[in-house]
């Protein structure tokens, strides 16, 4: 009984997938004109880019809001990093190469997907990190400005801040990187996290700086626990880098900067820093 549900249970998500995988080829098919706005989105609108420039410059409008995105999309980022580290997920392009080049999955899906030097990741595809990230950070930046505004204007802000995250998810199934469940979730996810550190912000601010460093601590514990437990259960950790260099055409696309390790280290700095930082309610 155990093994029939497992087996309809992997049925249906591998039909699931394969007929995803028809999305991203239609996106790509009807959607070649924007290709510029969808590199755009990818490339600049990164958890990183995000990081590194976007998030600092807002600070020029606000160090209130400066505080807010730091904290906000810092947890989404490492949230999504461990839900990647933990439980790895196929990306649309090694799954379409593996059902071509294995003669066990038949029928082939009679899809074509473009590659391009973006998509070549090398952390594991569930949850989109750019959804969840850009989400929580467009969000983020609405709520702050709807504080104020009339529900006409907070109407149409938000209307265009889901228009914004919408394109996201169209740069990610063009580049074939993503399935669409896997934008989907991650901006699903992105809502739930703002939703709940809003409802906890009082307690999360005013945490102390010792318990705040522990927990950062520990969190690094438990991605250093999931290694060591994957390898005693023969389980590769470094699964979806070795997806990466067998299906990327181009070797040279990778970046060693882009592996499931350094997104958790980059992550867990960025918390360390806000931790040290803490309490927030007293910047
Ligand atoms: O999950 P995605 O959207 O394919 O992103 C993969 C990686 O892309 C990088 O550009 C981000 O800096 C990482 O945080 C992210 O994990």
């Amino acid at each position: 009984m155990d093994g029939n549900l497992k087996d309809l249970a992997l049925e249906t998500y591998s039909r699931v997938v394969t007929a995803e995988l028809r999305i991203n080829e239609l996106v790509q098919e009807r959607l070649s004109f924007g290709d510029p706005l969808w590199r755009f989105f990818t490339v600049y609108l990164e958890p990183r880019f995000l990081f590194n420039l976007v998030i600092p410059m807002c600070g020029i409008y606000s160090q209130a809001l400066l505080t807010r995105l730091v904290f906000a999309v810092g947890l989404a980022s490492t949230l999504n990093s461990f839900a990647k580290w933990i439980l790895p997920e196929q990306r649309p392009l090694w799954l379409l190469r593996e059902m071509y080049a294995s003669s066990v999955r038949s029928p082939s899906p009679g899809v074509a997907l473009e590659s391009h030097p973006l998509s070549c990741e090398t952390t594991a595809g569930m949850p989109c990190a750019h959804s969840m990230c850009f989400t929580v950070f467009t969000l983020t930046i609405w709520m702050f400005l709807s504080a104020h505004a009339h529900s006409g204007q907070r109407w149409l802000a938000g209307t265009v801040a889901y228009g914004l995250i919408f394109c996201m998810w169209l740069s990610r199934l063009y580049l074939a990187t993503e399935f669409l469940h896997q934008c989907v979730l991650g901006t699903f996810i992105g809502i739930q996290a703002i939703g709940a550190l809003q409802q906890n912000a009082d307690y999360l601010w005013s945490r102390r700086r010792r318990w705040a460093v522990t927990g950062v601590l520990l969190l690094g514990g438990l991605a250093a626990a999931v290694y060591f437990a994957k390898l005693n259960l023969d389980v590769d950790p470094h699964w979806s880098v070795r997806e990466a260099f067998k299906w990327c055409p181009d070797p040279s696309y990778m970046r060693h900067e882009a592996s499931p390790i350094f997104y958790l280290v980059r992550d867990l700095g960025i918390l360390m820093g806000i931790a040290l930082a803490s309490p927030l309610s007293n910047l």
